[in-house]
């Protein structure tokens, strides 16, 4: 049977980009996307079919910022499928992105540079807002929503004949000290990008511990800067084009030196003997934090869900 994989944020950007390369790498798979409405699932299907004809694409509505959304589109997938093999929990917002200029500026004369371009850390800000179910709406769309459709789908990812997995789009912009146990949702501070993607690897680790025995494995990559409607919104598109040659520059000074190889060819995989063709990077994450977080998390799923008990199994 051919493998089922299902990604959030199917839309544009990252999203579109890994489901034509997932159809390039395996046109056999059968690839749900998962969109807010059902306007944006048809255009992104007849997207993806313009490119490959032949794939099996089909579409599922989630707006991962509403419970009752979540609900209904892991009641749907339930009825459609048996398993799933790869879930990619891709979708992400940065509302209302603030660039420090005078940060940006003072980093820029620092020995830190490479490190501010690549991790925006100490330069970028963003405003949240409480959405429809009363959560800070950042950490509900990257972080809960995700948690909830893996939590109300958990009987097509555990106990399968292979193991699943699930694929979270971090950043390097998560950060350790924009996140709170206390203040998990990022009410009171000004980086809920970093926060939610810090509270993503968190739950990753936390989710390999409690379900890898049951067939279940989670994995965090960033993708690295990329343009799309995301960075859109943090600077002009002409903006971005000008500044494109010093960006060049900054992934040159990257790149280490057998990298540069033209004629080399850059798999995200690792070679039979353990060679990984990506750099792996350890992970800035206390699993001691990740446990406390993860009961968190049901406490808030067990409240926000009371309301949704119709929805529910
Ligand atoms: N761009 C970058 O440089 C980087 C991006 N990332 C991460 O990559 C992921 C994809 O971002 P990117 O492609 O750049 O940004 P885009 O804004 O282009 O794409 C975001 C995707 O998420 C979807 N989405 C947003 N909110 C919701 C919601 N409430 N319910 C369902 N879907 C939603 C969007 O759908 P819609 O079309 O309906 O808005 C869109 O498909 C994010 O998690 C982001 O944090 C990580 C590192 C760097
Ligand atoms: C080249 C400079 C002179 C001007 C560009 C300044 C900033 C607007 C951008 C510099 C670094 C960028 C970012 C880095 C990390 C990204 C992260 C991985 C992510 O998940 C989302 C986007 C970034 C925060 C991105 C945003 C723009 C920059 C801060």
């Amino acid at each position: 049977m051919e493998r089922v994989v299902l990604v959030t944020g199917a839309s544009g950007g990252v999203g579109l980009a890994l489901c034509q390369r997932l159809l390039e790498e395996d046109g056999r798979i059968h690839l749900c996307i998962a969109c807010r409405n059902v306007q944006k699932s048809e255009a992104t299907r007849d997207l993806i079919l313009a490119t490959h004809p032949a794939a099996q694409v089909s579409t599922v509505e989630v707006d991962l910022g509403s419970l009752a959304s979540i609900l209904r589109a892991a009641r749907e997938l339930r009825c459609r499928f048996q398993r799933l093999d790869f879930v990619y929990l891709n979708a992400g917002i940065m509302p209302n992105p603030h660039v420090n200029f005078k940060a940006l500026w003072h980093g820029l004369l620092t020995g830190k540079v490479l490190h501010m371009l690549t991790t925006a850390e100490g330069i970028m800000t963003q405003t949240d807002r409480l959405n429809g179910d009363g959560l800070q709406e950042v950490f509900a769309t990257n972080l809960f929503g995700h948690f909830i459709l893996v939590r109300q789908l958990q009987s097509l990812l555990c106990g399968n004949e292979k193991p699943s997995r699930l694929i979270w789009t971090s950043s390097s912009n998560a950060r350790e000290s924009a996140f709170s146990l206390s203040d998990y949702q990022h009410a009171k501070g000004q980086e809920s990008y970093s926060s939610s993607k810090y509270a993503t690897d968190l739950t990753s680790v936390v989710l390999n511990r409690k379900f890898n025995t049951q067939g279940l494995y989670s994995s965090v990559v960033c993708p690295g800067l990329v343009m799309s409607n995301m960075t859109y919104r943090i600077l002009p598109v002409f903006l971005w084009k000008l500044l494109m040659p010093i960006m060049w520059l900054v992934w040159l000074f990257k790149q280490k030196p057998e990298y540069l190889d033209s004629l080399a060819k850059y798999h995200s995989c690792t070679s039979g003997l353990g060679k990984c063709y990506v750099e792996p990077r350890k992970m800035d994450v206390d699993e001691d934090t990740a446990e406390k977080f993860y009961q968190k998390l049901l406490e808030l799923e067990e409240q926000t869900l009371e309301k949704y008990r119709d929805l529910l199994d």
